[in-house]
């Protein structure tokens, strides 16, 4: 079942001739393999994947997630399933499963080829995967959610760029627009925050990449970093982190639904430092949470009556 899409079973795909080729594969960034874990037994029923940067934040939403669903492990507890390695983290309940990207393209590229290889040993099919994250806005309110509709590189084009061999592949950085749509309808519905749709860049760095003046070195003036902000908003981006693009280039290669859901911490017109309280910020991070676990909830209820 692929939400929206009638019945027909969606596999997750690899394109890799050599994968064949391999006794086993080890999946050395999670600490797990084909060759010691029973990957269809532990992962098979897996049909949301939700990722963010930070370890902490893929456990608290795991124990979201378990209360909303009602699936709460009486102890309350939730192993890291990656306990063998500290480069990411991995929650499981359910059909939920929950894993920490670490910061940046290079960390979430590696996680997902061993993600996607990882659901796609354990057979998987009709995988809608989430990122759940944090951006700096631009001309928004803090706190409101962006939902991607298309991730743009720092140039505010649609594309993600990689050197394969010495040469520079290009990616399209596509999401699913029925998936946006339906978070975006999921948020009117629980009115708890502002949602908008929008364009999201995704940068290499926090700080001179996302023009900040900031950073330990800064060679532009507060005039060129609002020229750079505005010409942003005139392309539509309405915020900006560090892992979209890769995410929607890696997941539209392997047939998985895929969308960006980030709360903005801040709005870059207004500054660069994250000024607000710890308290402020933390309840700004659960807003993506809440959305796609509300999201979760009704599609698994459709699920059940189809
Ligand atoms: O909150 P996460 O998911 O880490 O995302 C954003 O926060 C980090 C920077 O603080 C970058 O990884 C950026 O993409
Ligand atoms: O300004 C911000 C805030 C969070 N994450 C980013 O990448 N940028």
């Amino acid at each position: 079942f692929h939400p929206g899409s009638g019945t027909v079973d969606h596999p997750v795909f690899v394109h890799n001739p050599h994968l064949e080729e391999m006794k086993d594969d080890i999946l050395y960034h999670f600490g797990l393999g084909t060759g010691t874990h029973n990957l269809p037994a532990m992962f098979g029923d897996v049909k949301f994947v939700c990722v963010g940067g930070s370890p902490w934040r893929m456990k608290s939403f795991t124990e979201y997630i378990a209360a909303e669903l009602r699936m709460e492990d009486p102890k309350s507890e939730y192993p890291n399933i990656c306990a063998g390695t500290d480069r990411y983290a991995m929650y499981k309940v359910g059909p939920v499963l929950s894993v920490s990207h670490g910061m940046g393209i290079p960390s979430i590229a590696i996680m997902l080829h061993e993600l996607i290889k990882l659901l796609h040993h354990a057979h998987c099919t009709d995988v809608t995967i989430v990122r759940i994250g944090t951006s700096g806005g631009i001309g928004l309110q803090p706190g409101t959610v962006v939902v991607t509709k298309q991730s743009m590189d720092a140039t505010f084009l649609p594309k993600f760029e990689q050197v394969i061999l010495g040469k520079t592949v290009v990616r399209n950085t596509d999401l699913d627009p029925s998936l946006a749509e339906e978070l975006l309808q999921c948020s009117k519905k629980l009115n708890q925050f502002e949602t908008v749709i929008g364009n999201t860049m995704c940068t290499l760095d926090f700080y001179e990449g996302q023009a900040r003046l900031d950073g330990a070195f800064c060679s532009y003036t507060e005039k060129d970093k609002q020229d750079y902000l505005n010409k942003a908003s005139e392309a539509g981006v309405c915020n900006i982190e560090m892992e979209s693009s890769v995410f929607a280039a890696m997941c539209k290669l392997s047939g998985l639904r895929a969308a960006v859901v980030c709360v903005t911490l801040l709005d870059r017109l207004n500054g660069d430092q994250l000024n607000n309280s710890q308290d402020v910020l933390h309840t700004y991070q659960q807003r993506p949470q809440i959305l796609v676990g509300y999201y979760i909830k009704e599609q698994l209820k459709k699920m059940s009556r189809s």
